[in-house]
């Protein structure tokens, strides 16, 4: 069987749809076929601009066939591409003659079981619906469970999980060193200690939209079941029930090991839970042991890109594909976005790449421009959403906003930290260099997101100003605005 199509899109998360839709806006008149293995498709509604840069959404899961007008789609997988005589062969064998293609397969949780194998099946990652299914019918049964990792996953889990202990095994002094600052993490400890036991998930005040996912219904599960589909997305967990098996006893804390590592995994001698041996950084204390029913290994991402080529894809150190700031790989005609990627192009002075949901969006959207502008013989620039890294989210059940160089990231030790933070309430970081804000941290309902975007894009000399920047008496927002 052979398919043709103008543009081939690849992969049915936010990415690909993202691609696709830009597509049908950009080249209406052309042949656009997304082909994904699984057939629910993730895509964003509710496209709300908060500052410039910054967007909430709602993301939505739904039947491939729910794909707007002038998308085509195929549920199978990709197996191999022949970028010299532009075609694309599946694992069912269709073969599809494309002019361009966009690669958007995504990537998959890079477990720490493949340096473990004997115990692999108590290993897991979180990625798409079925491994949250896995996760839940394990936690059912749980009484001890070992997080790994220190980023969104794991912070997440850290907050979620109920019902169980929980072990939360961290190379770092600080948790969610991912996202935010020993003092940001402090300010989210405090508060969870002094609101433990009066958590109401659902009572949560977020300002971000929230994520509308429809739970697949009985005959997509079905399918589900044998396919990976795409990843899960913001507040993801408010579906799911995921209590452990220890029958509503009082709330607990995770436990927390800092700046420690796994160095054993054994099962336990009756068999019925792994024994995890501890080593911590600092040698002075005597390795510990964690007796748990299962692990999650919520350490990262891996691209993937599991299908053949005719030329070797040229690929970046952490295993994503390398694109240039049009989203071009080094195959003629291929493109590529969203987690697959890696970001090749010399980044704008506020932006760098993370595995996240906007960027996905952002990437997909600017490759179907791309190529939609190579295909009409047009010159199209980058999106000025690369000017700025922005991202909304919520950490411990407090809304965040994190712009720039947040974290100082790549700013050597030439920066300097004003922090503003009212217990319970909101954190405010600002990492300044030469007097100019670089980055910041917002956490809480600080209604500072749009002013230092601004400040941050627009350069402005806050020397002047010295600490009463932050000064709570002072309304910077209309101060600059
Ligand atoms: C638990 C979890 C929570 C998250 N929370 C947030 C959050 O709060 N905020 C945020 O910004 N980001 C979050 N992320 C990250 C975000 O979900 C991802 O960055 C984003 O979804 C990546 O989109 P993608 O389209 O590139 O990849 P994916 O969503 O992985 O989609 C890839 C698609 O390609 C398909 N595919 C793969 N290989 C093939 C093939 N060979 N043939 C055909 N189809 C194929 C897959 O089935 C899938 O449909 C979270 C991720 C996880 C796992
Ligand atoms: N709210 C949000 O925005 C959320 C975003 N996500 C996204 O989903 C994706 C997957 O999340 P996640 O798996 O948490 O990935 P992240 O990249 O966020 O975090 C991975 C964590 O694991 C650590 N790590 C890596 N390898 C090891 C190891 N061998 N032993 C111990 N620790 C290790 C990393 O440390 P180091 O960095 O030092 O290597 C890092 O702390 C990410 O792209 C993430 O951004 C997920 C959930 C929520």
């Amino acid at each position: 069987m052979s398919r043709e199509c103008t543009f081939l899109v690849v992969g049915g998360g936010i990415a690909g749809v993202s691609c696709a839709e830009s597509l049908a806006i950009c080249a209406s008149n052309a042949s656009i076929l997304l082909l994904t293995e699984c057939s629910i498709v993730k895509s964003v509604t509710n496209l709300v601009p908060v500052a410039r840069y910054l967007h909430k959404f709602d993301v939505r899961e739904k039947n491939v066939s729910e794909l707007g007008a002038g998308i085509t789609t195929i549920v199978d997988q990709l197996e191999h591409i022949n970028s010299s005589e532009h075609w694309a062969r599946t694992k069912t064998g269709v073969v599809i003659k494309f002019r361009y293609v966009c690669l958007c397969t995504g990537g998959a949780p890079k477990l720490i079981s493949s340096r473990q194998e004997q115990h692999a099946d108590r290993i897991i990652g979180i990625r798409d619906t079925d491994s949250v299914l896995e996760l839940q019918r394990r936690l059912a049964s749980a009484k001890d469970v070992v997080i790994l990792g220190n980023g969104g996953i794991a912070s997440e889990l850290a907050h979620e999980l109920h019902d169980v202990n929980v072990h939360w095994v961290i190379k770092d002094g600080h948790i969610s060193a991912t996202f935010v600052d020993p003092g940001a993490a402090e300010f989210f400890q405090l508060a969870n200690t002094e609101t433990e036991g009066q958590v109401d998930a659902a009572a949560t005040a977020i300002k971000r939209m929230r994520y509308g996912e429809l739970l697949p219904r009985q005959e997509e599960k079905l399918q589900l079941q044998s396919k990976r589909g795409a990843a899960l997305g913001p507040d993801w967990h408010r579906n799911y029930d995921l209590s452990g098996g220890d029958g509503g006893g009082s709330p607990k804390l995770p436990k927390v090991y800092y700046k420690s590592h796994i160095t054993q995994i054994e099962q336990s001698p009756n068999g019925s839970t792994l024994q995890v041996t501890l080593k911590h950084d600092d040698d002075s204390e005597q390795p510990e042991q964690i007796n748990c029913d299962f692990i999650v290994s919520a350490t990262g991402v891996q691209p993937r890109h599991d299908f053949t080529t005719d030329v070797p894809l040229e690929l970046a150190e952490d295993g994503g594909i390398n694109v240039d700031e049009m989203m071009r790989t080094n195959l003629c005609d291929v493109y590529a976005a969203g987690d697959v990627c890696t970001a090749a192009w010399m980044p704008a002075q506020h932006w760098f790449q993370m595995r996240l949901w906007t960027q996905a969006r952002q990437m997909g959207s600017m490759a179907g421009r791309s190529m939609a502008a190579l295909h009409d013989g047009e010159t199209v620039y980058q999106d000025f959403c690369f000017e700025l890294f922005g991202h909304v989210t919520q950490l411990f059940g407090f809304p965040v906003v994190l712009l720039g160089r947040f974290n100082g990231q790549g700013l050597g030790r030439d920066y300097e930290l004003l922090v503003r933070c009212t217990r319970n309430k909101e954190y405010i970081k600002f990492v300044l260099q030469n007097g100019r804000l670089r980055g910041a941290i917002l956490i809480g309902d600080t209604d500072l997101a749009e002013t230092c975007e601004n400040l941050i894009l627009n350069g402005t000399d806050l020397e002047p100003y010295g600490d009463d920047i932050l000064n709570p008496d002072i309304d910077i927002e209309d101060y600059f605005d």
